[in-house]
């Protein structure tokens, strides 16, 4: 839908502040109106502290002095109902225009109201065509609006999808506009926030997934942080937008988990295509930031593996944490309906989620929620995401088990003494259901039975690979097979011809 804008506010919007050129000065003086007009008017007879008054008496005076400065000043033009004084023998206050950060008009919330990632504002090399973002998005009274989309929310104004030509006319008018709108609740916060994050950044959130570092690494300005509010500033950039919206090109949803909602964007700066999961509700409390900042700082300290999604980066926005992943092409959920696994994929599957499991392992963590909805498949390579869940394996972290359908009964009991253990039986349930392409049982007598191990035969599947299973889902968490030797089993040797070093 495109918002009609009136010419002169287009025009007054659209030049800068910070070139003084006697036409800018000009353009400046029409947007801000009376104020400016009045301003630069008192000049000669005033002293430089300008006081804007509204009472119709002191605003007469204003024009009295205003008339007879047009007739006094022999340079001075007047265009329509435009008064142009001579610019050459007046110099405007510097700080009339470099005001500090923290009085600067702040749009933001206007800002907001406009969806930068349906415009088409030049991405470097963009490898998709950007007419991909239709789907998933409900139409309210003509708008177009996302309900999960970041760039929506019940407090902003919905997203307007703009067409090509008339983004800049809206992002003139809407400029022009934020200095008449009655400021934003939250404009001073933000903008006081980034000011004094500049003055002292925040501080740096030691990880826990990371045994050797000492604080004066993690956080060299400790010490004199105590004044700094919060551990986590909500936010947009200096300069007060979306950190979302100014770099990256929102696609579509690709994703929904039980908390988060998944979005393939385009970088802006490099033209290429990534994943960005936010969590679907504000984080208010800190506790609940910690908490979910534990799935960044696991894939933070666990580093790059080919069968680990790739972590990017991650910051708080809004009150929703934003995580920049490595883009897949789909899950393994077997509700997307994808066909049955052969023995041959299945082991592959199998094969390099262990791999995973192993790096992961061999550096003290545990995913502990190891299902078909967390592999993602990207080329025909697996692999493992949502660390949502992660943990360390020697029990010095809060313990959030995952899906039931794949926990062992050991962790129903509560019994946390091989966590790396219970990944591999997580494992197994899950390569077991993608076999039979049925939603394992949340309850009854199959799901006790899995819980025991006790898996009917697979018809169709090698004796060999259903001992593995078997072994995998054994109820004695000690008698499973770690990841390394799964991954040195010989049943891979054959199947996927993998050479021997
Ligand atoms: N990097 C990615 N590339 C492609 N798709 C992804 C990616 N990350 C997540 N998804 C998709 O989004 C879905 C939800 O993501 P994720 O599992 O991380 O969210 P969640 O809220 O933590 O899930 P859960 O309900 O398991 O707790 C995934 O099942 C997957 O389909
Ligand atoms: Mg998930």
């Amino acid at each position: 839908m495109k918002r009609k804008t009136p010419k002169n506010v287009k025009q007054s919007g659209r030049k800068k502040v910070s070139s003084l050129g006697v036409n800018n000065t000009r353009q400046l003086q029409l947007q801000l109106n009376e104020v400016s007009r009045l301003s630069l008017k008192q000049y000669k007879p005033l002293p430089t502290t300008t006081t804007i008054c509204t009472s119709s008496s002191t605003a007469s005076r204003f024009q009295n002095l205003l008339d007879s400065e047009t007739n006094e000043n022999p340079h001075a033009r007047v265009t329509g109902d435009a008064v142009e004084p001579d610019y050459r023998d007046f110099i405007l206050s510097q700080e009339f225009f470099c005001t500090p950060d923290y009085i600067t008009p702040d749009n933001q919330r206007i800002l907001n109201s406009l969806d930068f990632n349906k415009d088409n504002s030049p991405c470097p090399k963009s490898p998709e065509k950007l007419n991909t973002t239709k789907s998933k998005r409900c139409t309210l009274d003509g708008i177009l609006v996302n309900p999960l989309s970041p760039t929506f929310s019940g407090n902003h104004q919905p997203v307007v999808e703009l067409d090509k030509d008339s983004v800049a006319e809206e992002v003139d008018i809407d400029k022009t506009m934020a200095a008449s709108k009655p400021k934003a609740q939250n404009y001073v916060s933000h903008s006081a926030a980034a000011l004094r994050c500049r003055v002292m950044p925040p501080p740096c959130i030691s990880n826990p997934y990371l045994k050797d570092v000492s604080q004066q690494e993690t956080d060299p300005f400790a010490n004199q942080r105590s004044k700094c509010a919060g551990l986590f500033p909500n936010f947009t950039s200096a300069d007060g937008l979306s950190r979302y919206r100014t770099d990256f090109h929102e696609i579509e949803q690709i994703g929904r988990g039980n908390f988060n909602s998944v979005f393939k964007v385009l970088k802006r700066i490099d033209g290429c295509l990534y994943a960005v999961k936010l969590s679907t509700r504000q984080l208010h409390q800190e506790t609940e930031r910690r908490k979910a900042l534990m799935e960044v700082q696991a894939l933070a300290a666990l580093g790059s593996h080919e069968n680990i999604v790739g972590y990017y980066s991650s910051w708080f926005e809004n009150e929703q944490l934003y995580i920049q992943m490595e883009l897949c092409d789909h899950s393994l959920s077997i509700n997307k309906g994808y066909e049955l696994l052969a023995e041959g994929q299945a082991l592959e599957v199998l094969y390099q989620v262990a791999n995973a499991l192993q790096f992961i392992h061999e550096k003290g963590v545990a995913h502990l929620d190891v299902k078909p909805d967390n592999i993602y498949v990207k080329n025909s390579v697996y692999k493992l995401g949502d660390f949502g869940c992660a943990t360390l394996i020697d029990n010095s972290l809060p313990i959030e088990e995952g899906d039931a359908r794949y926990m062992p009964q050991e962790v129903l009991n509560e019994n946390y003494d091989h966590l790396d253990k219970v990944d591999i039986f997580s494992l197994g349930a899950s390569i077991y259901e993608l076999i039979r392409r049925l939603p394992l049982p949340e309850s009854g007598s199959h799901f006790l039975n899995l819980k025991e191990g006790k898996l009917p035969l697979l018809p169709g599947h090698s004796l060999q690979f259903q001992n593995l299973l078997k072994a995998m889902m054994d109820p004695d968490p000690v008698k499973r097979p770690s990841a390394r030797e799964l991954v040195e089993n010989p049943i891979f040797d054959k199947a996927l011809r993998i050479p021997k070093n």
